[in-house]
């Protein structure tokens, strides 16, 4: 779930990038990147880091143009070496870089059709490397000196073809626009919009429209599965359907955990299905437990506090912080490496004791996944002084891996997998778990005024929407990606890189 961005602007757009990355940093906070534009030369900067230690004043005053795409990530494929910090380039048709959230499933065929038969190389383990090399080939076999919107949408119809997987990606054609494009299940969000200058009308595509709300753009729409939004670079915009058999899919954890609050994602507000989260919760604990006997209920910050809020209104319950988060560490789950999530988590979270002695509490958090997070939290209620420990999950028991652009490669990593809620409940030492429905989860997400009935919900029923991945697939990722196997990469790619900036 990394941020991405691209601007078609009337005068240098790198402030405006550098801003949309910071409002899209809770999505990818490994590594950042930015490629300008600008008489058809392009300027890039990436490197591991956060938005603000990445860019420094001698790199934005380097990154002129009036067009441009940025990146934050968090990998889900290869390493997380700068040399796989996004955007990537190639020089051949046109020069064309591009930044990708999402994860393809096919890599390996992918890979291997580069090689042999589109005579193409890839230097990286990146999955976006490769959707950029099969976007590129798709681009040149139409042998156009000047590409048009017809030509870019044809690529792009042939990337569907060719990638499975999750992929919302930004692309720069040197000299001539900017491409946004979106798998035919949706899988990943991406939405474009506009804002109005005196120099003209200026376009923005972003991950999420925080982005342009932040920056002063007004959201036209989302991408639909399958489509494409192609901006020239001198301002004019088109959209096509690109995808043979679009189905509307998209990632229903998105609305749990990955995206901002104050974000619309397709047509729902993330604000809204988090409130209907809590109140789904609420129905379900009135109904295991009519007779409960919780005094308080205590959000696990930060994201859990919007459903914590409706949970406890519904319960007529009080709502209390009763953990403080220190600002300056990142989000945990993100983080690469089990050691420094189990040590984030402490340094991030302290326990107000008060509101913990000698009472009954709810602990709400968004999800469990590793676990991490929610055994540490539950020992520093108790330490707090609390009587009883219940805890709650907006979302169902993560059982499965995702393999759409959320780093959850290994189902053994996983707390609930193959575990019933008691397992898990003695194993993270709750007095008792409630998870969310199933049901009511999609019911909260899509059953508001903007109706989806669909979604990608793979890491809660094991139903993966691409249809290509099997037994076999799902063993090869958690060889190749569970935390230990990670760590032999990251000390390999450590060693040499390749950079193009
Ligand atoms: O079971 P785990 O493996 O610990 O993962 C789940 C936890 O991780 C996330 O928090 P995170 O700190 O990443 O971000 P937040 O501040 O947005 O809640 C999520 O909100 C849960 O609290
Ligand atoms: N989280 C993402 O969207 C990751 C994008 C890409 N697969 C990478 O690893 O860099
Ligand atoms: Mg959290």
């Amino acid at each position: 779930m990394c941020g991405i961005v691209g601007i078609v602007g009337k005068s240098n757009v790198n402030q405006a990038l550098y801003d949309a990355l910071t409002v899209l940093q809770h999505r990818g906070q490994d590594a950042a990147g930015i490629v300008t534009c600008e008489h058809g030369r392009l300027f890039l900067r990436k490197d591991n880091g956060l938005v603000r230690d990445v860019f420094h004043q001698r790199h934005m005053q380097r990154l002129v143009g009036n067009m441009g795409i940025g990146h934050v990530r968090y990998p889900t494929a290869g390493s997380s070496s700068s040399a796989e910090a996004q955007p990537f380039y190639v020089n051949s048709p046109y020069g064309i870089t591009l930044a990708h959230n999402g994860n393809l499933t096919n890599v390996e065929r992918l890979s291997r059709e580069i090689y042999e038969s589109d005579l193409r190389h890839v230097n990286t383990t990146s999955d976006s490397e490769v959707l950029l090399n099969v976007f590129a080939h798709e681009l040149a076999v139409r042998n156009k000196l000047q590409p048009t919107e017809e030509d870019v949408f044809a690529a792009v119809s042939q990337v569907h073809r060719r990638c499975v997987g999750g992929y919302a990606s930004v692309a720069m054609v040197t000299g001539y626009g900017i491409v946004g494009f979106r798998d035919p299940h949706g899988i990943r969000p991406i939405v474009f919009g506009q804002r109005h200058t005196d120099q003209g009308v200026e376009y923005m595509i972003a991950s999420e429209s925080v982005a342009l709300d932040v920056l002063g753009f007004t959201l036209i729409r989302d991408l639909a599965p399958g489509e494409a939004v192609y901006i020239t670079e001198d301002g004019q915009l088109f959209t096509r359907q690109c995808a043979e058999n679009p189905q509307y899919a998209p990632c229903i954890f998105e609305h749990v955990y990955l995206a901002r609050p104050d974000s619309l994602m397709d047509g729902v507000s993330v604000y809204k299905a988090r409130l209907r989260m809590g109140e789904k919760l609420a129905e379900k604990i009135q109904r295991e437990r009519p007779e409960h006997d919780i005094d308080v209920v205590i959000p696990i910050p930060d994201t859990s506090r919007t459903s914590a809020v409706e949970l406890a209104n519904q319960l007529g319950v009080k709502f209390r912080e009763g953990f403080v988060k220190n600002r300056y560490i990142g989000r945990t789950f993100i983080m690469p490496g089990q050691a420094a999530r189990k040590k984030s988590v402490r340094q991030k979270l302290n326990a107000i004791d008060l509101e913990f002695r000698g009472k009954n509490v709810l602990l709400v958090d968004d999800s469990i996944v590793r676990g991490t997070t929610c055994k540490q939290i539950i020992q520093m209620a108790r330490e707090a002084g609390a009587k009883k420990v219940y805890f709650c999950s907006a979302a169902p028991a993560v059982r499965y891996p995702n393999v759409y652009g959320i780093d959850m490669p290994s189902a053994h990593e996983l707390i609930a997998h193959g575990r019933t809620t008691e397992e898990v409940a003695e194993l993270i030492g709750a007095d008792w778990l409630v998870y969310q429905d199933l049901e009511d989860l999609k019911e909260a997400v899509g059953g508001g005024k903007v109706k989806i009935d669909a979604f990608d919900c793979a890491v809660f029923d094991g139903q993966y929407v691409t249809g290509d991945v099997n037994e076999q697939y799902l063993d090869r990722i958690e060889q190749a990606r569970n935390d230990a196997a990670k760590s032999t990469v990251e000390r390999v790619s450590a060693i040499i890189d390749l950079h193009n900036n």
